[in-house]
């Protein structure tokens, strides 16, 4: 048997040791800067822009792929929009799709906005979204393209503020850092928090530092800068098109900005469980995608983890109690996500903090169950009734076939 020596195991325990507050320095640094970071951008009216035919125009991509009771919300809020030049182009994956019914009706109600539907993708594309938008970006008119997808609810202060973010000449690309609409329940309230909360901490930090950290929920960028790293369709091969796309505007040396209003996903359709279903779709192509990033400092960045972690490093060095130190730790942890996620939300919250509390922890310890489930099988994705194997680096194939093919 291997036997490792006092002296060995002494500089084990103080490299873990050491390891634990540099872990503990760079989370709370990344937490600050995302603090400031909200608190002095968001909700910051910073454009100056005169509704009139000087304003560039925007081709609005929509992929629907059936209904929730509050996508006719969603939808209509993109056809009041108060903008001078703006077309919808709304897609649907095939002709039996529900949502085309609603689609038809929006078109009859609002006759002077300018609405084409697409339908049935485009073949030979493994992402199932971008299969799903791609006649509509093929089709697109104006220079600057909104991708918003069908969760997404819209206003023109929305709009005003991702075209004025865009305007610079060295800015590609506008996105929204996602966030929820208030809804009742539970489940809605674990959703809220973990937006507003956990992936609050480093979304907006990580861009105050220049990395390239955005998603594909609803972002804007000028067409003609996506289609010199390919075009939006190249990235169709990957799952996480939202991802390659970004990185590669990101190393051609152009800006990406987030937006001073975050996302506002509005779905009636929530549980605790297609919570979970998603946040497990996410860790996994984020472990493909950035294996150590994701595998070991995402989870050694989490509350409980780290609590216990940095508990008994201050035992190790110092012989104080560890459980002082986690209590103090999960205790500022909380009022710094509950001031972060007042930031984000603007306003009130539907909830009281009792249940901010026990939908906070219960999200936190959930998130050790959404770690062993992806680790467990995580090039294996299902999405949108269909099943993916992603290979490392994020290539992508499609397993099941049983829904109807996409290639
Ligand atoms: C010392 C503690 C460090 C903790 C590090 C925590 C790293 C967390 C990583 C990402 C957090 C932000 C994630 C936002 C996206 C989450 C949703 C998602 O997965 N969306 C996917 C589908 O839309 C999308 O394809 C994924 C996009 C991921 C973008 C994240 C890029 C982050 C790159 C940051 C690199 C700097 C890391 C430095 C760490 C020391
Ligand atoms: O099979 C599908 C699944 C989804 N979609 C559409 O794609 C959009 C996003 O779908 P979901 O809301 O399920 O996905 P998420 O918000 O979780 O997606 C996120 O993760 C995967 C990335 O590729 C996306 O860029 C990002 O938005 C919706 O508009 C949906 O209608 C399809 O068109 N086909």
């Amino acid at each position: 048997m291997y036997y490792i020596d006092a002296q060995t195991q002494d500089y084990i325990l103080f490299f873990l040791g050491v390891l634990a507050f540099v872990i503990y320095g760079m989370s709370m640094f990344f937490i600050m800067v995302s603090h400031f970071g909200v608190f002095c951008h968001f909700y910051k009216k910073t454009n100056s822009l005169v509704l009139d035919d000087s304003l560039p125009g925007v081709s609005i991509i929509k992929p629907l792929m059936g209904i929730d009771p509050l996508l006719q919300e969603n939808l209509e809020s993109h056809f009041t929009l108060n903008y001078p030049k703006f077309e919808l182009l709304l897609c649907v994956p095939d002709d039996q799709d529900p949502a085309i019914k609603l689609v038809l009706h929006l078109k009859e109600k609002y006759p002077d906005v300018d609405c084409k539907l697409f339908t049935g993708g485009k073949k030979g594309i493994i992402n199932p979204m971008v299969y799903n938008m791609a006649p509509g970006y093929e089709n697109a008119k104006y220079k600057y393209v909104w991708i918003s997808t069908s969760r997404i609810k819209a206003s023109t202060d929305i709009i005003l503020d991702l075209v004025n973010k865009l305007q610079p000449p060295n800015v590609a690309l506008v996105h929204q850092m996602p966030f929820t609409t208030d809804a009742k329940g539970f489940a809605a309230t674990v959703e809220k928090i973990y937006f507003g909360c956990c992936l609050a901490r480093y979304y907006v930090a990580f861009n105050m530092l220049g990395q390239c950290c955005a998603t594909g929920m609803s972002y804007m960028f000028k067409k003609a800068m996506l289609d010199e790293v390919n075009g939006l369709i190249y990235y169709g091969k990957y799952l996480a098109e939202d991802y390659f796309l970004t990185s590669a505007l990101h190393e051609k040396g152009h800006k990406l900005v987030v937006s001073a209003i975050p996302a506002q996903q509005n779905v009636a359709a929530s549980s605790v469980k297609a919570y979970k279903d998603r946040m497990v779709r996410w860790l996994r192509l984020r472990l493909n995608m950035m294996p150590i990033v994701s595998g070991i400092l995402e989870p050694l960045g989490d509350v409980f983890p780290l609590g216990i972690w940095i508990g008994w490093s201050f035992y190790h060095f110092f012989g104080i109690s560890p459980y002082y130190v986690f209590t103090f730790h999960v205790v500022s942890m909380i009022l710094l996500d509950y001031i972060q996620l007042r930031m984000v939300q603007n306003g009130p919250v539907l909830f009281s903090f009792a249940e901010f509390l026990a939908a906070w922890f219960f999200r936190e310890l959930l998130t050790i169950i959404v770690y062993i489930e992806a680790i467990l099988q995580p090039r294996t994705i299902e999405w949108g009734g269909r099943t993916y194997l992603v290979k490392y680096g994020g290539l992508t194939t499609i397993v099941d076939r049983s829904k109807k093919a996409l290639s």
